[in-house]
């Protein structure tokens, strides 16, 4: 098992892959979306929230990454005597009417077919991605964490309808009448993502690219009127079980599957780790579960961390993990501080495996 940070785009700096370097990471999972655009954020290091209106306004539809940018950001972070384990999310203005079955549906599957064979030309492994019409919403911030710290947790359903020209709680056009989208069915969305897996897999295992579901960030069963897909633990398997290519693994968030109502998160660790389809694992921990769960320290939440890395550990997981986020702490660099408390917990732990 590996340790590894993950890095919003405009975090990627030299500064940043030093930090990750210092604090004991051997693995950077890089983000090319720019969630921030639009300035809808307290901060730009924090996790995003975003508004009504989602995180931001969504990357320019014909700009798909090329082979020589993503290369140079390998570059970048090997020069930190660092591995690019993986690209996290695409971009919604490169997929949206994938997720949403709109009338671009074909060009947006041959950009995920081009984008995949630009992460592999590029010589990186992984590429995570969340299939959601809603995206990641709903998050609420405040003194959450231990001593106060500030950090993410949800504060009750958010059913506020979603609105047409809006997907991945990002911006995909503004012009768009602020009319909520039509509805759609569970069934429905099952099919779109077994419709886009079917087709970008074998470009995935021909690219030497393996893809990554995060399961649904956070896990209620609709969020913003629409449904979602892996909300509770089983649901996974479903997903697995889709297509057995082994290019079809899990972005295993151990938060947002702490946060579900059902299951126990032990027996969900060993479930798929066994399964031997675990893409690279977010590990972070929580209090409580949706709609109403927080965000805490590491080493201070519902989960045992420590328990679940021996669970990892025993069924010979051999990926990167990463805390992916953190709560803030106070001092001169909360983002760094937070990241690092969890980092250093997590390398000691890694520690007590060997
Ligand atoms: O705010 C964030 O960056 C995280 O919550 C991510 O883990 C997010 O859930 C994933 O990138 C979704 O794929």
């Amino acid at each position: 098992m590996k340790l590894g940070l993950g890095l919003y785009r405009h975090m990627l700096t030299p500064e940043n892959l030093a930090f990750a370097r210092q604090a004991g990471a051997t693995h950077i999972v890089g983000h090319m979306v720019d969630y921030f655009r639009g300035g809808q954020h307290a901060h730009a290091e924090d996790q995003p929230t975003g508004t009504d209106r989602g995180w931001g306004l969504a990357g320019d539809p014909d700009a798909l990454w090329t082979v020589a940018e993503l290369s140079q950001i390998r570059r970048e972070v090997e020069a930190a005597d660092l591995k690019l384990e993986a690209i996290e999310n695409f971009d919604p203005a490169h997929w949206h009417d994938i997720l949403l079955d709109g009338p671009l549906r074909e060009r947006h599957i041959e950009n995920v077919k081009t984008l995949i064979r630009h992460v592999g030309e590029a010589g990186i492994p992984i590429i995570g991605y969340n299939f959601s019409i809603a995206g990641v919403a709903g998050r609420t911030t405040g003194p959450y964490a231990r001593g106060g710290a500030p950090s993410v947790g949800m504060e009750g359903p958010y059913d506020l309808p979603m609105t047409k020209g809006m997907a991945w709680n990002m911006v995909v056009d503004d012009t768009a009448p602020p009319e909520p989208i039509a509805p759609i069915s569970p069934a429905q969305l099952w099919d779109r993502l077994e419709r886009f897996l079917n087709e970008v897999l074998p470009v995935a295992e021909a690219a030497g690219v393996t893809l990554a579901a995060h399961p649904d960030d956070p896990p209620t069963p609709t969020v913003r009127g629409t449904p979602r897909l892996v909300y509770q633990p089983s649901l996974y398997q479903k997903l697995i079980d889709i297509n057995p290519s082994p290019a079809n693994t899990l972005e295993f968030c151990v938060g947002s599957l702490a946060e579900m109502t059902e299951g126990d998160i032990y027996d969900t660790v060993e479930t798929y780790a066994r399964q031997n389809r675990l893409g690279y694992v977010h590990l972070r921990n929580v209090v409580g579960k949706v709609p109403t769960y927080k965000e805490s320290f590491i080493d201070d939440g519902d989960i045992d961390v420590l328990r679940v890395m021996r669970i990892l550990h025993d069924c010979d997981f051999d990926g990167v993990v990463i805390p992916d986020h953190a709560p803030q702490m106070s001092c001169a660099a909360p983002w760094h501080a937070g990241m690092a408390y969890a980092l250093g917990f997590m390398a000691a732990g890694l520690k007590t495996l060997k």
